[in-house]
């Protein structure tokens, strides 16, 4: 379980990006974070790993505390959580087994990580992931050689390589197609569950949120003004968060690509795709 206990965060500029954030996610749960541009998703995302310095609050996972720990301390801590990122951040040379086992490399010691000797247990185990994402056929491709499909995969079975106890998501679907992009957010959600895995989801496409989350956290200028499941999600609840507009501009958009998809499945039926 994941719990955050009134984080906050002010940048030395003055900007105050997270006001008193305090909620838990159980095991298994995905969470589904949503908000206006600069309203603290990434901000929240940062200090939970601590790649921002939290101003004040707590952050405590399985109920250990996260904040407050040294340097050496949290670098051991940082292999509980996995990351998976908006452009995949693979090694684009690498093989997708190499980038699969990058994921251990908080585990081994110098030489093996400098020698890429993994043990055959890692090994064993990121054949196991690469089969459980659907790329066992790819695991001696180059990452530069897939798909951004095939890549956000190998994002996932690098982060669940780290046998992580969270899941923290940036944009996962960001740079892929409607239908990828659903694809993608499954195998997330299955993935959590079969793993008990929490995990937060940093989400730009609110139809997208609402289609598979099971919880939706809103923040607006840092505070948290939503938290409850898709279905609470209504017009006054959404413009809560995003204002009168933003919203609607965004179903918009979603009604195009699904519309567009439709007519792209129409149009490869009828030439006998
Ligand atoms: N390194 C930084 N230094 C100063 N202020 C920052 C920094 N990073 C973010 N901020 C400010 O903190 C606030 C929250 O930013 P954050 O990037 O967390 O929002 P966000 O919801 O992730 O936005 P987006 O959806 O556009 O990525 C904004 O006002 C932003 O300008």
């Amino acid at each position: 379980m994941l719990e955050l206990r009134d984080l906050t965060k002010t940048y030395r500029t003055g900007d105050k990006a997270l006001a008193e954030v305090s909620f838990t996610v159980p095991k298994g749960q995905v969470v589904g974070l949503i908000g206006p541009s600069g309203a603290g998703k990434s901000t929240l995302i940062r200090c939970i790993n601590r790649l921002v310095e939290p101003s004040a609050g707590k952050v405590l996972l399985a109920g250990s505390e996260l904040t407050g720990l040294s340097a050496g301390a949290l670098r051991r801590q940082r292999r509980r959580i996995g990351m998976i990122f908006q452009e995949y951040a693979l090694v684009e040379r690498l093989t997708v087994m190499e980038n699969v086992l990058s994921g251990r490399l908080g585990y081994v010691n110098f030489w093996q990580s400098f020698t890429r000797r993994f043990p055959a247990a890692d090994i064993e185990r990121a054949y196991r992931l690469l089969d459980r994402v659907g790329l066992i056929d790819h695991a001696d491709k180059r990452a530069d050689a897939l798909s951004g499909g095939q890549r956000q995969r190998v994002g996932i079975a690098r982060a669940l390589s780290q046998e992580p106890e969270l899941l923290l998501v940036d944009e996962p679907t960001a740079s892929l197609d409607p239908k990828t992009s659903r694809q993608i957010m499954r195998l997330i959600i299955e993935i959590c569950a079969e793993r008990g895995l929490p995990a937060i989801v940093n989400i730009h496409d609110v139809p997208l949120a609402q289609q598979f989350m099971q919880r939706i956290v809103g923040l607006r200028a840092g505070r948290v003004v939503f938290d409850g499941p898709p279905a609470d999600l209504t017009e006054a609840a959404l413009t809560t968060i995003y204002g009168a507009e933003d919203w609607n501009v965004m179903r918009k958009g979603h009604e195009e690509d699904t519309e567009a998809e439709v007519e792209a499945v129409r149009c490869l039926a009828e030439i006998g795709a």
